[in-house]
């Protein structure tokens, strides 16, 4: 049984309290490497630890990317594990960008590692890759709910390419990007003030939305959206690609924030500016 309010409520609540950013937690190499640390795990501790000082309590989430910690093997992902259990002891919630996807059963171990009380892996939300079919996160799915996390399943993400995929059109004549996006509405009916489904879709996507007729306001869940900064996009990108979905998005900025490194005062200035930016685009 879940001990803990559903996700949807608690980012509800803290985007409201804290404002709709969320900061990723990257350490590209070339990141640790400005920050003057070692591309290993004790440089990825420090790094990960650090952008945890400056940001939590401050910002409504932050995003750790699983890639970048799993590039350094065992070492990395126990580093991984620290930073998501320090971001959760700050009291910031967490989405563990990880974006499993796979065959239902083996949906299923993914789900125990990310989403089961009690696993180091676990944060309060986790990436997922409907690109199996939207039924093969029902493990996921069923986890999240019962022990009130959630999930981003990716939509219409930020990059060029995933138009590819996301943009076709099924047999049913409905794109790709909305098939998703109304089963993530189905799953969030009645659920208030927002579901625990969320849907990654880019600041970066332009009229992708309205081109593919995927209604995000029908979604009732939350909206991740990366591409904030160092992928281009901004205030305006931000206003115009949500429209009347505003109020859903949390707003994801990576190396637009932890450029501003390695000293946590000016870490902490970038991340303020960065969630005065997005509350101006998605609240005002
Ligand atoms: O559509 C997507 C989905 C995920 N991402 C991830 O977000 C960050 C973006 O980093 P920036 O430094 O702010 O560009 C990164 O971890 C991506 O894997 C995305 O960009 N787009």
């Amino acid at each position: 049984m879940a001990e803990r309010a559903a996700f949807g409520a608690r980012l509800a609540a803290a985007m409201d309290d804290l404002g709709p950013l969320c900061v990723g937690v990257d350490p590209h190499a070339s990141l640790l490497d400005a920050w003057g640390l070692s591309d290993d795990a004790a440089g990825l501790r420090e790094f990960s630890l650090r952008v945890v000082e400056a940001v939590g309590g401050r910002v409504a989430a932050v995003k750790p990317q699983a890639a970048f910690y799993e590039r350094h093997g065992s070492a990395g992902v126990a580093v991984l594990e620290e930073t998501i259990a320090a971001a959760r002891a700050a009291g910031t919630l967490v989405v563990v960008d990880a974006k499993r996807g796979d065959i239902g059963s083996t949906m299923a171990a993914y789900a125990e590692a990310f989403l089961r009380d009690g696993s180091p892996l676990a944060g309060d939300a986790l990436t997922v890759s409907p690109y199996l079919g939207f039924g093969s996160l029902a493990p996921a799915v069923e986890l999240a709910r019962a022990t009130g996390r959630g999930l981003f399943v990716l939509c219409l993400t930020s990059n060029p390419e995933g138009a590819q995929v996301q943009h076709a059109v099924t047999s049913s004549g409905v794109s790709v990007a909305a098939t998703m996006a109304a089963q993530a509405a189905a799953l969030n009916a009645g659920a208030d003030p927002l579901g625990s489904v969320g849907l990654v879709v880019g600041a970066t996507i332009g009229d992708a939305a309205r081109a593919t007729a995927t209604d995000l306001e029908a979604v009732n869940g939350p909206l991740l959206a990366p591409g904030v900064g160092a992928q281009g996009a901004g205030a305006a990108e931000l206003s115009a690609v949500f429209g009347r979905a505003r109020a859903q998005v949390l707003a994801s900025s990576s190396r637009g924030v932890l450029r501003a490194g390695p000293d946590v005062a000016a870490l902490r200035a970038a991340a303020v500016a960065a969630v005065d930016e997005a509350r101006a685009a998605l609240r005002g």
